[in-house]
């Protein structure tokens, strides 16, 4: 039998109840971690007919229905309006997914987006998912990789050394994973470190392999500064840290590049060559893959336990309750979690 997947429904103000509402017929299993009532009430406001089943683990998931387990709110909601007495429900949540990867009764968990500002506004210290989920699963470091398509864009259009068809569009799988997650721009340059480094790309290297079934990922690195730091003239990131560590994970037969200029590495005809980004920081590669592939493209947490990913959007709270969210990256990311449960068994 295929464990289901765990979705959780995230921030309850926002679009994630709207978008979990919306999944009742997907062929896969799958099972709602969010409350009961609030899943009622959006759905009375979307006029959207739903027949909720109380999940049981010991019991068979209901087909037709949404397969809910119940973790109670402390609040009632309105939607696009944030409480953060509400904030403990979020994380209950997320802990409740996590048990339940751990303990083998889900084979991944997908999350709806949270309002980290409102989680931290209730007390409680909170910049992401994907740090919040490190600390459950005891890992000390973990990768933020985002994916999408990039369809149609412009390719270099002169056949050059690098053997570029004259063709006018493209249509390949982007993969950008970060160096460092969700920190101050200011302190970035002091975060990457050689250890760091090192460690990052062995994740990336090793979950491409045995979650995307690639077996030797060709990985094109993003350098700090601009030029790449222009032999130096620009920075020194590239020379004294970044160089030896790549020089070093080539010898042990690492496909990577040296560091890059961030702005022509994300030209179409490098990036369709290569399997995947590093980006030093999350705005140096993020805004690259939401601008090909926004709405579609899907966030995944590499080298946990656990298989993790997530929608590549935020809380939208201007459209809670609309009927105006869009839950193609919901779906995206359901199917690319359910990929990788099948790459690890095989
Ligand atoms: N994985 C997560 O939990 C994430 C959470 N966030 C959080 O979300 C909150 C709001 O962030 P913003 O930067 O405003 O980003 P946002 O993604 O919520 O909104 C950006 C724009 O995209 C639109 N949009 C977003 N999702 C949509 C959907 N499914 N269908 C149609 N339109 C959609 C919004 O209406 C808005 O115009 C912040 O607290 C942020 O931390 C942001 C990104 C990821
Ligand atoms: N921009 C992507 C993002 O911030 C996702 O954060 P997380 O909550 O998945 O850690």
């Amino acid at each position: 039998m295929r464990q289901p997947l765990a979705i959780t429904a995230g921030e309850p103000a926002g679009i994630g109840p709207d978008l979990c509402l919306q999944l009742v017929s997907h062929e896969h299993p799958l099972v709602v971690i969010a409350d009961r009532s609030l899943l009622l009430q959006r759905a009375t406001q979307l006029g959207i007919a739903i027949q909720l089943h109380d999940y049981s683990a010991a019991a068979p998931l209901k087909p037709g229905s949404l397969n809910v387990l119940h973790v109670p709110l402390a609040q009632p909601v309105q939607a696009g309006k944030l409480d953060p007495s509400n904030s403990p429900y979020v994380l209950e949540t997320l802990r409740r997914a996590v048990r339940g990867c751990l303990a083998g009764e889900f084979s991944g968990m997908v999350t709806a987006p949270v309002h980290k500002g409102i989680i931290n506004d209730a007390g409680i210290p909170f910049t992401g998912h994907t740090e919040f989920l490190a600390e459950l699963t005891e890992t000390p470091l973990v990768v933020m990789m985002l994916i999408g398509m990039v369809r149609h864009a412009p390719v270099h259009r002169t056949p050059s050394a690098t053997g570029i068809a004259d063709s006018g569009t493209a249509e390949f799988m982007l993969r950008v994973a970060l160096a460092t997650t969700h920190l101050p721009l200011r302190e970035v340059a002091d975060a990457i470190t050689a250890p760091l480094l090192e460690d990052v790309l062995r994740i990336l290297q090793r979950d491409l392999q045995r979650r995307f079934g690639i077996a030797r990922p060709r990985i094109l690195v993003a350098g700090l500064n601009p030029h790449a730091g222009e032999d130096g003239h620009l920075g020194h990131e590239e020379i004294e840290v970044m160089i030896p560590v790549l020089d070093r994970l080539r010898a042990e037969g690492y496909n990577v590049s040296a560091p890059l200029p961030a702005d022509t590495l994300f030209a179409v005809h490098r990036l369709r060559e290569c399997d995947a980004v590093l980006a030093m920081y999350h705005d140096q590669g993020l805004p690259v893959l939401k601008h090909a592939s926004f709405g579609e493209g899907v966030n995944i947490t590499l080298g946990m336990p656990i298989i993790r990913t997530s929608v590549d959007h935020g809380t939208a709270l201007e459209l809670a309750g609309s009927g105006k969210a869009d839950v193609g990256s919901m779906l995206e990311a359901i199917k690319v979690a359910a990929e990788m449960v099948q790459h690890e068994r095989a």
